[in-house]
């Protein structure tokens, strides 16, 4: 396949049985993905659990000790230096540096990259930033959600047709979040292809497709309106009051896994419907509580996954005394 493929309808990246082993710890194992142009794709999953590790092997950044596949029209294992020219890569970090000033942070990174037409791309960025007339001050100076949009400028200067973001909006107020979610939507209308790594629901929401990984394998990859009925939790919405006794009586009750708080609701869910239901008709009959059959929300359906995750690997690596082994969640 060759580097125009990408823009002739094919996936922009598809790879298959991606592996990657550090020491005798095998943290991805056998990852198959295919991500269509244009499309944002959510990576959640417990801390630990391979995402950044996956992500940065399907882009060429990182080599598998398994597994093949192509990003952009590049081979990942051949030509991973095509690849790194057209990826944008933003982490949690912001990657600025503070003691430069705005437009020598990006003239820094136009060098890196050999751009051509330098001062007028600079000159661009600053003014689609909305940061001409402060281009002096330092980087340092400015407020979380300016560093942030700073950082995403900085990263776009290249006209990267892949980008990659590591929890985007971590520790960034709610207004620039959106902000910044609009202008990510906008570049993925672009054609622009975005991979994100995320443990926010907010950031969760603004994906088009979700693949949900635990303990280094792939549990659900689906687009994200679909993952609720995928997963098959139902959930009841419980309004009234005492709330707080009602959930400690219901946990264990018949068909009740989970119980979560959501503002002045109560959201009881689990797997099997019938049980719950039954549940559920009982505590609205005895009262005090108004009880609604509702549809599960992405919320619901991760915490969910996380705690089943976690409950299998418990299991899995119980030692043979039913202690379990050892390994950060
Ligand atoms: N270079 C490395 N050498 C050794 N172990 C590593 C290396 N990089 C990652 N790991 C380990 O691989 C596992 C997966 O890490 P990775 O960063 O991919 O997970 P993650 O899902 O992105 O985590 P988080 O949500 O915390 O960012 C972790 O146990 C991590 O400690």
């Amino acid at each position: 396949m060759s580097g125009r493929a990408a823009e002739n309808g094919q996936p922009v990246i598809q790879v298959t049985g991606l592996t990657k082993r550090f020491g005798d710890k095998t943290v991805v194992d056998g990852f198959d993905m295919t991500v269509p142009k244009g499309a944002i794709y959510g990576f959640l999953g417990p801390n630990g659990s391979g995402k950044t590790t996956t992500i940065r092997m399907m882009c060429g950044l990182l080599t598998p000790d398994a597994g093949d596949g192509h990003c952009l029209g590049y081979d990942i294992l051949t030509e991973s230096r095509r690849i790194k020219e057209r990826v944008g890569y933003m982490t949690q970090r912001f990657s600025l540096y503070e003691d430069l000033s705005i437009r020598e942070n990006l003239d820094f990174m136009a060098r890196m990259y050999r751009l051509d037409r330098r001062r007028q791309r600079v000159g661009q960025a600053l003014e689609e930033l909305g940061l001409a007339d402060r281009a002096g001050q330092l980087a340092g100076t400015l407020s979380g959600g300016w560093k942030q949009r700073l950082a995403l400028a900085a990263c776009l200067l290249h006209e990267p047709a892949l980008l990659l973001l590591d929890e985007p909006t971590a520790g960034v107020d709610p207004k620039a979040r959106r902000d910044f979610w609009d202008e990510i939507r906008g570049l993925s209308d672009r054609g622009v292809t975005v991979l994100v790594s995320t443990h926010y629901m907010d950031e969760a929401v603004q994906c088009d497709f979700i693949a949900y990984i635990a303990y280094g394998t792939k549990l659900i990859d689906a687009p994200a309106a679909a993952i609720p009925r995928q997963v098959g939790l139902a959930t009841w919405k419980v309004e009234g009051p005492g709330l707080a006794e009602l959930a400690r009586t219901l946990a264990g009750a018949p068909g009740v896994e989970q119980i979560a708080r959501f503002g002045a609701e109560l959201h009881v869910s689990g797997t099997d419907a019938a049980a719950l239901g039954a549940t559920a008709q009982a505590r609205a009959a005895a009262g005090p509580q108004r009880w609604t059959r509702q549809e599960s929300g992405l919320e619901e359906v991760f915490i969910h996954l996380m705690a089943q995750s976690r409950d299998n690997f418990a299991r899995d690596n119980a030692a043979p005394d039913g202690g379990a082994a050892g390994r950060r969640a």
